[in-house]
């Protein structure tokens, strides 16, 4: 029942998430992301879409970045998956690589509809920096910040926002997707550590009753000072997780269903209720990635 509403998503969307561990060699990466993408469209025929982690075709390395950056589009890894999304017929939310472009390095992430055409480029906007007891993380002592808000166009669903594991801990983005351009979820490719990912899935589904969607590669507890914690996620508009992994490498089938929003929206009416003369709404003036 969609009550006269103009549905976000078109339709139900199935996708899987490919929670893969990444190691030092980048054609054994690209090999195994081709292996489980294989296997998903055999176990799921009908899957529509499929997602990569953060950085799965390189390690999670300040000190590698640069070594391991490629250009968009002209770059090995970047072919490899506009051929993969065409060859199985999927559309591909490539996670993230290190992107060179002249002397600079991104975190970025492409995606490309079913017939291997780039459609959507978000370059990681806030760059995780940690400092701990056991040592300093700083992806800004390496990476460029991008400078855009990301929407993508999912040919035959809708909208979708696109943003890069610590860009969840900044609730713009998610609001500028879901008011600007009316997505019906938000994608973040991650390497959360244990205790953030879920709750920030949740409180970004909740804020804006929409889906959010975060792959992670699997947890490697050898992999310096900031192992990923697996536990890929998919994440309802009512911020109840209907999808999630274990550590291990593995892939997620999920379902998103239009009903769902729709449900969400007509129980409790959020985005009626926003109170712009109180407050600014930050959507309105945000800079969006055109590219
Ligand atoms: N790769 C990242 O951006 C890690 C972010 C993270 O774990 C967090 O807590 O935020």
């Amino acid at each position: 029942m969609t009550h006269g509403r103009v549905p976000l998503l078109a339709k139900k969307l199935k996708i899987a998430l490919l929670q893969v561990a990444p190691g030092t060699s980048v054609s054994a990466n690209l090999t195994k992301v081709e292996e489980y993408a294989t296997n998903a469209k055999n176990i799921y025929p009908d899957v529509d879409l499929l997602m990569l982690p953060e950085f799965f075709n390189s390690p999670y390395d300040v000190a590698k970045f640069r070594e391991y950056a490629e250009p968009i589009p002209n770059g090995k890894t970047t072919k490899f998956l506009s051929l993969l999304a065409r060859s199985l017929s999927v559309i591909i939310v490539g996670g993230s690589i290190p992107e060179l472009d002249g002397e600079k390095v991104y975190n970025t992430s492409v995606t490309f509809n079913v017939k291997g055409e780039l459609i959507g480029k978000h370059r990681k906007v806030h760059l995780f920096d940690l400092d701990s007891p056991k040592g300093a993380f700083r992806e800004s002592d390496s990476l460029f910040p991008g400078d855009k808000a990301t929407n993508i166009a999912l040919p035959s669903f809708g909208q979708i926002g696109l943003a890069i594991c610590y860009d969840i801990k900044f609730p713009e983005l998610a609001a500028i997707a879901a008011r600007k351009h009316n997505a019906f979820a938000m994608f973040y490719p991650g390497s959360f550590n244990a205790t953030s990912g879920q709750l920030l899935g949740r409180s970004r589904a909740i804020d804006n009753q929409i889906f959010t969607v975060l792959c992670s590669p699997a947890r490697n507890p050898d992999s310096g000072l900031y192992p990923a914690y697996g536990h890929s996620l998919v994440v309802d508009p009512f911020g109840k997780i209907i999808a999630e992994a274990g550590e291990g490498e593995q892939t997620v089938f999920c379902e998103l269903d239009p009903e769902v929003i729709h449900m969400a929206r007509e129980s409790i009416p959020v985005s009626l209720q926003r109170r712009f003369d109180v407050y600014d709404d930050i959507s309105v003036n945000a800079k969006i990635n055109e590219d």
